[in-house]
């Protein structure tokens, strides 16, 4: 995989968005508006317009009970679960399998009145990262989807417009051993969740309606990914 074409891209885009991820709402200054809150989900975006079109930058902090970092990477990355969880899906394909930890995929997602059909073509990529705060503490794990070309599927050709995105998918496990030093269970770990993505629509779409769209479908997204990793992985060995 260090070959390919696409390496040198993943590894600066990967640096560039886990940094963007692990900046705090606080220290990336002015404009971010808190636009959803469930429980422990915060949800915050930036207006953004592009050529007249609405590209909000969101940013959403998450902590879930009883799964890892890994655990919520390898069900965000693998292609084998993504219908289970991604509502807007409509059809999902596997274009190029450049390592095991990196794809590339090709989605259409479900039509939204009154915008034309989406699609998006882009690299994904899984990686651990050394826990640079806690030497001894529990890696950091990352999935990072970055917009990319095919030559046999160039854009707006069909009847899809193509949309461009950077996502982020940034976890960190915490672990709070049992006192008598029992062996762990899932109610000795907790992952901290930062999901970061930036959408342009590609053609044009009304900014009243992106923002309702994303309004509407990110916490409903980031809420049912969630409880599927928990349900998933509920009655299974812990993977660290
Ligand atoms: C007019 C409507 C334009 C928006 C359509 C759209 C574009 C992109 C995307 C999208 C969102 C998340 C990813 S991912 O995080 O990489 C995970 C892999 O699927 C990839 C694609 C979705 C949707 C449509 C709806 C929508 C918008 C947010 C959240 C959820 N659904």
């Amino acid at each position: 995989a260090c070959q390919h074409r696409l390496w040198p891209e993943i590894e600066s885009v990967v640096k560039q968005q886990v940094a963007w991820a692990r900046t705090g709402i606080g220290e990336c200054g002015q404009g971010w508006q808190l636009f959803a809150e469930d429980g422990e989900m915060r949800m915050y975006r930036r207006e953004e317009e592009v050529d007249g079109m609405a590209v909000d930058p969101l940013k959403a902090v998450h902590t879930v009970p009883g799964i890892t970092g890994h655990e919520v990477c390898h069900y965000f990355f693998g292609p084998q679960y993504r219908y289970d969880w991604e509502t807007t899906l409509e059809q999902m394909t596997v274009l190029e399998t450049v390592s095991d930890d990196t794809l590339v995929f090709l989605q259409t997602h479900k039509r939204i009145w009154p915008a034309s059909q989406r699609d998006v073509l882009f690299w994904s990529h899984m990686r651990k990262l050394p826990n640079e705060n806690d030497r001894d503490g529990p890696d950091l794990w990352t999935v990072v989807n970055n917009s990319t070309t095919h030559l046999d599927y160039p854009p707006n050709v069909g009847k899809c417009v193509r949309i461009y995105l950077k996502v982020c998918l940034l976890c960190q496990t915490r672990v709070d051993p049992p006192k008598d030093g029992a062996p762990l269970t899932r109610d000795n770990i907790s992952c901290k969740i930062t999901y970061c993505s930036v959408v342009n629509p590609g053609g044009w779409a009304p900014a009243s309606v992106l923002r309702a769209v994303y309004k509407r479908e990110y916490p409903k997204f980031l809420k049912r990914f969630t409880a599927y990793v928990v349900n998933q992985t509920k009655n299974k060995p812990i993977m660290f």
